[in-house]
């Protein structure tokens, strides 16, 4: 796993760096040697490297003194004459840069910038890092879209300009990336709020080789899974095995009107191992699964008279959910008083329980201030797994638009979880980026591409989280982690799905009929990553 940070945590970190022996400049020179590499690893013969006021610059300033050392045509351009720029360590390396042979260009037209970039194979954004705040000022409100009108490829020291390193916001413009070389270690906001559609591919820059003796002196916001942290939880079928031992779900979910979101949760579990999948929804709709779906037994609950879970829902649902692995309650099922009893009932029980969708939202309708203010309602002893998006993740604690990016959705789930959780306790936050969060870490697991946010999508996810749980029966060391894998194979579903029919045309069920090319991805990616098989997957 790999830590990302807020920016504060940055700035402690270059301190302890520095108190260890590794001067500020001495890091910038890193920073700018492999910012050279990575442009050089593009094969230009010419780039164009954008530099702004702070250190930022200072990263590319260095980076062109070395690109054109290796007798590539580098053009740098400056908002001010390197004598005039503010930061004292980027003011020196500017300096000695602008002694050299690069050819510098202090504030251009926009015309004579894009001149130059249409020249240019590759062009370095080295405007604005970390200290950048609001909307970028010209000259740079101007660079910034000329930029990204040109179709050279474009690699952004630290943070593509124009984006909040800390909440991922971008207001106004920012730099539409190929590439990302984030120096020391990711900051939170590449992932967060606008991140993820301006970064591009995100490489860290190890500009400390003895991070590892320093990182854990500074708070992570969240850690990033690698695919080989995964393998504890990616196992194959025994030879001696029937399908109760395989793991039973019982997909608690349906009502008149949602019946596919049942449909879709129950097969996904399926899909995702379980070898005893059942289904119990309201009668008003359990035939209508029961057509859909021959492989899934189906229990006929009584409804009310809207077709949701009725008064006597709770009683028969608890008494079935007792014999399952895992029991997964909510997609589809609206908020009837029925249905709340149900979801308080189910808590009560001794049994690996999942809450999705209406489940939860039954949770915000019975404590509206927020259930972190009566964790007695969710405590409990047996694994409590919630998937909420961002909308029902805020109606949880009580504030509508309380829950808006990452960094708020981490917040938010911790409120939930140091109120009443145990290690047994995780709420999955599902947005651009999902996060897993437990009491103890945050973890980001790979995450998939747009065709996922697509209506059902959600049911898919709470299915397949169900599926792996209940193959696991429970033996799980790090449920963050379990949870990151089963979270993995539905990125990996939107990819393969996306290949198959087009990033715009995947659909929900689309995704279930990938979850088992999806966890093959992920177990070769987990042994690529542990060395076990090479980059042809041989
Ligand atoms: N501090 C360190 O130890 C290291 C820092 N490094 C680099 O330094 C960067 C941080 O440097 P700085 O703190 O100097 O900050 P930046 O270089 O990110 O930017 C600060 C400058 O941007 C200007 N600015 C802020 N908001 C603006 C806006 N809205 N419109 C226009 N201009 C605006 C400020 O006036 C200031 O001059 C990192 O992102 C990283 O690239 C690396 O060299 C590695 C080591
Ligand atoms: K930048």
């Amino acid at each position: 796993m790999k830590p990302i940070l807020n920016i504060e945590e940055v700035t402690r970190l270059e301190d302890i760096i520095e108190r260890e022996g590794t001067s500020k400049a001495e890091l910038m020179e890193h920073a700018g040697e492999l910012l050279a590499s990575v442009v050089e690893a593009e094969h230009p013969s010419r780039v164009l490297v954008l530099t702004g006021f702070g250190n930022n610059g200072g990263d590319g300033w260095v980076a062109a003194d070395i690109l054109q050392q290796k007798d590539i045509h580098v053009d740098v351009v400056s908002p001010v004459d390197p004598s005039e720029i503010p930061s004292a360590l980027a003011r020196h390396v500017a300096r000695r840069t602008a002694g050299r042979d690069v050819n510098v260009v202090v504030g251009p037209s926009r015309d004579e910038l894009m001149e130059l970039g249409e020249q240019a194979d590759v062009i370095v954004d080295a405007i604005l890092g970390t200290g950048f705040h609001g909307a970028p000022r010209p000259p740079f409100s101007i660079w910034i879209p000329a930029v990204n009108e040109l179709s050279s490829f474009v690699v952004s020291a630290d943070v593509p300009s124009g984006l909040n390193a800390q909440t991922g916001v971008v207001e106004d413009c920012c730099i539409r990336a190929d590439k990302t070389l984030t120096m020391l270690a990711p900051k939170i906001g590449l992932y967060s709020g606008d991140g993820p559609e301006y970064v591009g591919d995100i490489q860290v820059g190890e500009l400390y080789d003895k991070l590892d003796e320093v990182i854990g002196d500074v708070d992570h916001a969240a850690e990033i899974v690698q695919a080989g942290d995964l393998i504890d939880y990616i196992t194959g079928l025994p030879a001696s095995i029937d399908k109760y031992s395989r793991g039973s779900v019982l997909v608690v979910a349906g009502s008149a009107s949602y019946p596919g979101a049942a449909m879709m949760a129950a097969k996904a579990a399926a899909r995702a191992g379980a070898g005893y999948v059942a289904v119990a929804a309201p009668d008003a709709c359990a035939n209508l699964i029961r057509m859909a779906l021959p492989s899934v037994p189906v229990h006929a609950i009584p409804s009310d008279s809207r077709g949701a879970f009725g008064a006597a829902a709770r009683s028969i649902v608890c008494e079935l959910a007792k014999k399952y692995d895992c029991v997964l309650c909510g997609p589809g099922m609206t908020t009837s008083a029925g249905c709340m009893q149900v979801v308080t009932g189910l808590l009560e029980l001794d049994v690996p329980l999942v809450l999705d969708a209406d489940a939860l939202n039954c949770l915000s309708r019975i404590a509206i201030d927020g259930i972190e203010k009566t964790p007695d309602m969710y405590r409990r002893e047996a694994p409590l797994i919630m998937t909420p998006h961002y909308r029902e993740l805020s109606r949880l604690v009580g504030e509508e638009d309380e829950v808006y990016d990452l960094g708020t959705a981490i917040d938010a789930a911790q409120k939930i979880l140091w109120a009443g959780g145990s290690d047994n306790m995780v709420i999955v936050c599902k947005g651009p980026t999902t996060a897993v969060v437990g009491v103890e870490r945050v973890l980001i697991p790979t995450s998939g591409p747009a065709s996922l946010a697509t209506a059902g999508s959600g049911d898919v996810l709470a299915g397949i989280i169900s599926g792996t749980i209940a193959t696991l029966h429970a033996e799980v060391d790090v449920w963050e982690l379990a949870l990151s894998y089963a979270v993995s194979i539905h990125s990996y579903t939107g990819f393969a799905a996306a290949a198959e029919y087009g990033e715009k045309s995947v659909i929900a069920t689309d995704l279930i009929d990938y979850i088992g090319e999806a966890m093959q991805l992920v177990e070769n990616e987990a042994l690529k990553d542990l060395g076990a098989l090479d980059s042809e997957g041989e």
